[in-house]
């Protein structure tokens, strides 16, 4: 007889390990498929996130980051060094240990918490039955109360530029250079571009990165994108806009790029070429014909608020439904989709989602950013202030970039908060949590925040909000 569960979680990635994890332990029967294999060839829980994505990138990020401070920064502490190198093979294989933690310690939590594990491909059947193909191509189906699909994404390949694993990439196989590409193309300066852009043009790379738009970071807060965009080029990242990849060849150990600018047809030659164009959902034989789960027009799953599908007890949560695709984005669906099993009234904050862009300086949000306010027609008051006037920041010789406080003008209530800068992604958590209470940015601003910190930005952002910043000129005295 086949097993049965209270629920059946397909991938364990950030969406699908918490959601097992917090099923498990509010005493629901529970399983959790996954198939992807590691570099050591075991299963490796985590997904793209902990395998392949925010966490290795993270890695190489900060590896890349002290070797650069060590470079360009060390001398205006008085630092001389001598005979500086970069082990490229360590830092990679530093990064390796990292995730193998990580994944490794997801597996522990899986016993811990007493979630089953089975290594292999699901796939939904009809009535809540789960087909689970086995690393030995073994079939057993399993049977399930709640499923709760968390299948990820995976990146998006373009005709002009097919990979090859060596000299044309994705975001995976730009982790795994074993030395420093002379000359790099990124293709897209999105988020994935401009993160492994800046860990390869620390190292030395020459970098261009072509972007099809004509707007730099369209998303983000215009007055942020900007300041961006000058330090990302001041960093030496060559970012040509309105550069559409049209074609590509390859010849030897280098690639020649073919794309169209205003200026009529260009061609580039590299070293290493990342294809960073988006992810889009992984669906692949995870649907039967007549397991009754819908997807909309794009290949996502189709869910509601609650991450419900068509079909109830199957539910859909992270890069595989709407939404951003980010890890914590998953993880808070399928904490949400078991509570809502227990009966519980839990939902998300889907306006809250704090993005971050982990260059450096680091660029991140939570809410609404200026321009999308004002083509709403919402009266606003704004609130800068510069790390530049931040003591602790000059402490740190890291005083690039500002923070941004947007409130409603009417209710002074905080609708978004934006901040490129040292820790951005930190002090923009701090904008999130008084959103989430209703704050505005008065309230912020008679709170006490310790001196001296790069903290008290956000501190002085929400006084500037009503023209009662203390260690900056206010644009206007209210
Ligand atoms: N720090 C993080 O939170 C983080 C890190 C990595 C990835 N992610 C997520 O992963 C997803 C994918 O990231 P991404 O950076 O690949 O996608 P993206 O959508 O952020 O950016 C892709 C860019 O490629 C451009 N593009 C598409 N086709 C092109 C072409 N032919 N020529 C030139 N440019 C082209 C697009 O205009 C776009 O700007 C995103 O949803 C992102 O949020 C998040």
């Amino acid at each position: 007889m086949s097993q049965k569960f209270d629920i059946v979680v397909i991938g364990a990635g950030p969406g699908g390990y918490v959601a097992a994890i917090r099923a498990a332990q509010m005493g629901f029967k529970t399983a959790c498929i996954e198939k992807y294999q590691g570099k050591e060839g075991k299963t490796s829980l985590g997904g793209t996130c902990l395998n392949v994505g925010c966490i290795p990138s993270k890695a190489l990020l900060d590896s890349t980051w002290k070797y650069h401070e060590a470079e360009e920064s060390f001398k205006i502490h008085g630092i001389a060094v001598k005979g500086l190198a970069m082990d490229v093979k360590t830092m990679i294989a530093r990064k390796d240990t990292i995730v193998k933690n990580l994944t490794g310690g997801i597996g522990m939590l899986f016993k811990a918490n007493g979630v089953t594990l089975l290594e292999g491909h699901g796939k939904l059947l009809a009535n809540k039955q789960v087909e689970v193909t086995g690393l030995d191509g073994k079939v057993e189906t399993v049977a399930a109360e709640n499923v709760i699909i968390a299948s990820g994404s995976r990146p998006i390949e373009i005709p002009p530029t097919p990979l090859n694993g060596d000299t044309i990439v994705d975001s995976t196989g730009a982790l795994d250079f074993i030395e420093v590409p002379k000359r790099l193309g990124v293709i897209g300066a999105g988020v994935i571009g401009l993160e492994l852009g800046s860990v390869w043009a620390r190292l030395g790379s020459e970098v261009t990165v072509l972007e099809a738009m004509d707007k730099f970071l369209p998303a983000v807060d215009e007055q942020v994108a900007k300041e961006a965009q000058k330090v990302l080029t001041k960093q030496g990242l060559n970012i040509k806009l309105g550069a559409r990849v049209t074609g590509s060849s390859t010849k030897g150990k280098t690639v020649t790029v073919e794309y169209t600018d205003t200026e009529g047809e260009q061609k580039i030659t590299f070293d290493k070429v990342i294809v960073a164009v988006g992810r889009r959902p992984v669906t692949t034989d995870l649907l039967a014909a007549d397991s009754g789960v819908n997807m909309d027009e794009r290949g996502f799953i189709f869910v509601d608020d609650y991450c419900t599908t068509s079909v109830p007890g199957v539910y859909a949560i992270g890069d595989v439904v709407r939404g951003p695709m980010l890890a914590h984005k998953a993880s808070e669906e399928g904490i949400m989709v078991v509570e809502r099993i227990a009966g519980h009234k839990a939902q998300m904050s889907y306006d809250l989602i704090p993005g971050v862009i982990y260059t450096h300086p680091e660029i991140a949000w939570v809410g609404k950013n200026e321009q999308t306010l004002k083509a709403e027609g919402i009266e606003i008051n704004v609130g800068v202030f510069p790390f530049a006037a931040s003591g602790r920041a000059m402490a740190a010789n890291d005083t690039t970039g500002f923070v941004k406080i947007i409130a409603d003008a009417k209710t002074d209530r905080i609708l978004g908060g934006h901040v490129i800068g040292p820790s951005a992604a930190e002090l923009v958590q701090q904008i999130a949590i008084a959103m989430e209470f209703g704050s505005s940015a008065e309230d912020v601003g008679m709170m006490i925040f310790s001196h001296p910190t790069v903290s008290e930005a956000v501190h002085e952002a929400a006084l500037a909000v009503n023209g009662h910043a203390i260690h900056v000129a206010n644009r206007k005295k209210r």
